[in-house]
């Protein structure tokens, strides 16, 4: 069942900046759905929207069948972590969390039980009476969420939560709130431009560009089976190749490759773990450099009109800087006018 419903919302900014438009979404019961999109696509504008600190130029929001497009945040049923968590550094741990409670005249032996469950829940039990600027930066986020889940909100909103944390703790924190949202089962709506946060923590990822959906789906299949060009050089590493269909033939002036579609101009995508290299007596592609990983290689190819491509191989040292090198896709997809037109 749909717990969240955005229907056609748009925010244009003063000056004009469509940050938003007519966006529509649905998010079920439980679900975790991420925001994916570069900067400037209207992510955080539309999360605002949801939380009520940013108005719709028009357009609707509810939240289990209530109307909320025009209350403030503290009327809503939602928890917002923000990127720069915002805690109160002049009060301890237990009152960050203890504040939001208290405005609700909630008697003060409740608030002690559900605080310290939340702390527990974080993994920071017993951080109650530490100050919070002396945590560490994981640990102020983790404080942050807190806050939000003491309210108990239908909905929580992360924003970029985990933006200033180090590569180490940034991964360690996604499992825990992935572990946390999911023994909730509270439905969440989360902003990132990190694809990898995207594809490891969400049920269903939208991916946005200028303020619209360019695809929703799960993230395996987001990657395996992008709509649209720009989710496919988006999501992944995805190697884009131009050229024109000709007599079931795309054609370059470097090689040709048998696609069964309509004549006329169509990209070509081929992701680097579906693209084997072979030797060759008349070679379409020059190795530019390989490198080793351990489990696996990647050998970085130039076209004749310099394309780079990107394949990864089970066997690196096979291959050398300089060589000349034939390429096989096991398999493509094709686009053209911004749709994909083929996929094998
Ligand atoms: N208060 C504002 N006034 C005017 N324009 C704004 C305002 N807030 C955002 N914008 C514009 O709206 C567009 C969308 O911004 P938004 O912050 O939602 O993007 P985003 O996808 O979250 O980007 P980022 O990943 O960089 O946070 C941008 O062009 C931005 O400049």
């Amino acid at each position: 069942m749909s717990v969240l419903h955005i229907a056609e919302v748009t925010k244009t900014f003063s000056g004009g900046t469509h940050a938003v438009n007519s966006f529509s979404l649905d998010v079920a019961d439980g679900e975790l759905v991420c925001l994916l999109g570069p900067s400037g696509s209207g992510k955080s504008t539309l999360l605002r929207m949801v939380g009520g600190f940013e108005q719709p130029t028009s357009g609707r929001i509810t939240i289990d069948g209530e109307d909320v497009t025009h209350l403030p945040p503290e009327r809503r049923p939602t928890g917002m972590v923000f990127q720069s968590h915002a805690l109160w550094t002049h009060m301890n741990v237990f009152k960050n969390l203890a504040f939001g409670l208290k405005l609700r005249r909630m008697p003060a032996g409740e608030i002690r039980e559900k605080v310290e469950a939340v702390l527990e829940l974080v993994g920071l039990a017993g951080y109650g009476d530490r100050m919070t600027n002396q945590l560490s930066g994981g640990q102020q986020q983790r404080v942050a969420l807190a806050r939000s889940l003491v309210l108990e909100p239908k909905i929580l909103l992360l924003d970029e939560p985990f933006a200033s944390l180090d590569q180490h703790l940034r991964e360690r924190l996604r499992e825990e709130v992935r572990d946390i949202q999911q023994r909730l089962g509270i439905t969440t709506l989360f902003v990132t431009h990190g694809q990898d946060e995207a594809l490891s923590m969400a049920d269903r990822i939208v991916v946005m560009a200028n303020g619209k959906t360019e695809q929703i789906g799960r993230p395996d299949v987001v990657y395996r089976d992008p709509k649209t060009p720009f989710v496919a050089g988006f999501i992944g590493t995805m190697n884009l190749v131009e050229g024109e269909v000709q007599n079931g033939q795309f054609v370059r002036s470097d090689f040709t490759f048998p696609l069964a579609i309509a004549d006329g101009p169509a990209t070509l995508a081929i992701r680097p773990e579906v693209l084997d290299l072979t030797a060759s007596d008349t070679p379409k592609a020059t190795v530019h450099r390989v490198t080793d990983y351990g489990s696996h290689g990647l050998v970085d190819l130039d076209l004749a009109d310099g394309t780079r491509l990107k394949s990864m191989v089970a066997h690196p040292d096979l291959f050398r800087t300089g060589q000349g090198v034939d390429l096989k896709p096991r398999a493509v997809a094709a686009y053209r006018n911004n749709q994909q037109i083929f996929r094998s």
